[in-house]
């Protein structure tokens, strides 16, 4: 069977990352997806800004919504502090292997399914209290009503920072109306470039109020 994209990519990082270097793992895929094949990770350019935002944060609960292959989970895990943990969401792991054999790091745990289901059970089934930040790289048109239920099941508090990738290219823009009017977020924008491109791009960090 012919191997997909992801799996692909998975090969070129195998062959030329350090197994337990995470930042091998970024260089790898970067430039497979610079140089041969473009994917939708949030790349090099706006994961600069990710380190920066998250490292601020020092959160000890991240979540994010929409995983596909692993960058920036990969991304993020190589900064979090001491016991801190990642919960990424994923529609659907056609990349289950590529989650294994990349992600040998402690504290990223992957939940499958909707990211409406997982939002819905991460306080029962998932032990969370609140989360302390949030990745939003999902579809686009989840954005908003995935932040409305976080703030419906109180799984903001003061503080929680929420950034999502995209809302330049391919755009989020209910999202972006929402939270830059609400007075319940401070807002953020970080003007970058979509990944690996030179179309417009950016991040939004939306802080919330409590
Ligand atoms: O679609 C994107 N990302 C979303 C992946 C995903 N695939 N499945 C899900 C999912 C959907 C429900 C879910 N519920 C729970 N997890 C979920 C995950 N999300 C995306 C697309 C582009 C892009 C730019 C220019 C183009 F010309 C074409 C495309 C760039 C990016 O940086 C992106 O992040
Ligand atoms: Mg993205």
């Amino acid at each position: 069977s012919s191997r997909s994209k992801e799996q692909r990519i998975l090969d070129f990082v195998l062959k030329h990352a350090v197994p337990g270097d995470p930042t091998s793992v970024l260089n790898a895929i970067d430039k497979y997806c610079s140089q041969q094949e473009w994917a939708m990770n949030v790349g090099d350019e706006k994961g600069l800004i990710l380190d920066r935002v998250l490292q601020e944060a020092s959160p000890s609960l991240v979540l994010e919504l929409g995983t596909y292959c692993w960058y920036s989970a990969v991304r993020m895990a190589r900064l979090l502090k001491q016991g801190a943990q990642i919960l990424t969401v994923e529609f659907n792991r056609n990349n289950a292997d590529i989650a294994h054999q990349i992600l040998q790091f402690a504290g990223v745990q992957v939940l499958e399914g909707s990211s409406e289901e997982v939002i819905r059970q991460l306080q029962k089934k998932h032990a969370v209290d609140t989360v302390d930040f949030i990745f939003i790289d999902h579809w686009k048109d989840r954005y908003l009503p995935d932040t409305k239920l976080m703030e419906e099941l109180g799984l903001l508090r003061k503080g929680t920072v929420i950034l999502a990738d995209n809302v330049i290219f391919p755009g989020a823009p209910d999202y972006l109306q929402y939270v830059r009017s609400s007075p319940k977020y401070d807002c953020t924008y970080y003007p970058s470039h979509l990944e690996y491109l030179d179309a417009e791009d950016g991040l939004e960090k939306a802080v919330y109020k409590g």
